[in-house]
């Protein structure tokens, strides 16, 4: 974070003096979901300890992601599922199908993972951006999204949502490709790229396991956890 720095050698401080939301301007937007789960509280502050090493992070993004899969899926759709029980039949209920999760690569990938324990029959379609740590624009470098996206819902996932730029784009590129019903969530949420995020999708559900302060002069979350992507695959 420190070593950002431009070609002629200077730090580059693309959010010095940027004007930000505090917490209170954004905890109460719309569709906006912060998780007051003590599991989760306790999990995050695991997560967030920088003495927690890659093998271990990697394990509590995906139970984190887990429990925000528990809370973001309360409203999906169920169909009649008529089976025997070891004394008479009766008719219950299975998830209705169509359900995708597009990770923003890499660091949603441990998210991913953890939505995938939790709804088992879902198709995973890849995005690939990139943020230039210089002008904090998302790049995008991959993407495995199938011809059909007719499907009940989408969920993106990722850890961090800094400035927004990477969730934003990512919601344009869903939308352009005719995703019907999209939701976000993301470990740890500032307020600047939340309200960034509700601005330019009013339409979606956003998950979220914390809400931070601020972003620092660099667009690090802070307090934060780091790096996600370098704290779940250890190329530091
Ligand atoms: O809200 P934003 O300002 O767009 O920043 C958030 C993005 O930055 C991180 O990814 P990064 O670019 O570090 O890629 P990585 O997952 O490969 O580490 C993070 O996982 C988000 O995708
Ligand atoms: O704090 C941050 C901001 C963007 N991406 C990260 O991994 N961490
Ligand atoms: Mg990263």
């Amino acid at each position: 974070m420190s070593n950002v720095t431009t070609r002629e050698g200077r730090p580059d401080l693309p959010m010095q003096g940027v004007p930000q939301p505090g917490r209170e301007q954004v905890l109460n937007l719309p569709r906006v979901h912060i998780s007051q789960h003590p599991v989760m509280v306790h999990k995050m502050t695991a997560l967030r300890n920088k003495h927690t090493p890659p093998p271990q992070f990697y394990r509590l993004v995906k139970e984190i992601g887990s429990l925000l899969a528990y809370e973001a899926t309360a409203q999906l759709d169920l169909v009649e599922k008529v089976i025997e029980t070891p004394l008479e039949s009766m008719t219950g209920y299975k998830l209705a199908g169509g359900i995708g999760i597009t990770p923003i690569l890499r660091a949603g990938l441990g998210l991913a993972e953890g939505f995938r324990e939790v709804l088992h029959d879902v198709q995973i379609w890849h995005l690939g951006l990139r943020r230039d740590e210089h002008t904090l624009q998302a790049m995008e470098y991959y993407n495995r999204m199938p011809h059909n996206v007719d499907f009940q819902i989408c969920y993106v996932v990722d850890p961090m949502l800094a400035t927004g730029g990477s969730a934003i784009d990512t919601v344009n590129i869903l939308k352009e490709k005719g995703v019907r019903r999209i939701s976000y969530a993301c470990i740890i949420a500032a307020p600047y790229g939340l309200l960034k995020l509700r601005q330019a999708h009013p339409d979606i559900d956003i998950y979220i396991a914390a809400l931070d302060e601020r972003l620092n002069d660099y667009g690090f979350i802070v307090p934060g956890l780091g790096d996600a992507g370098d704290r779940q695959f250890g190329t530091f």
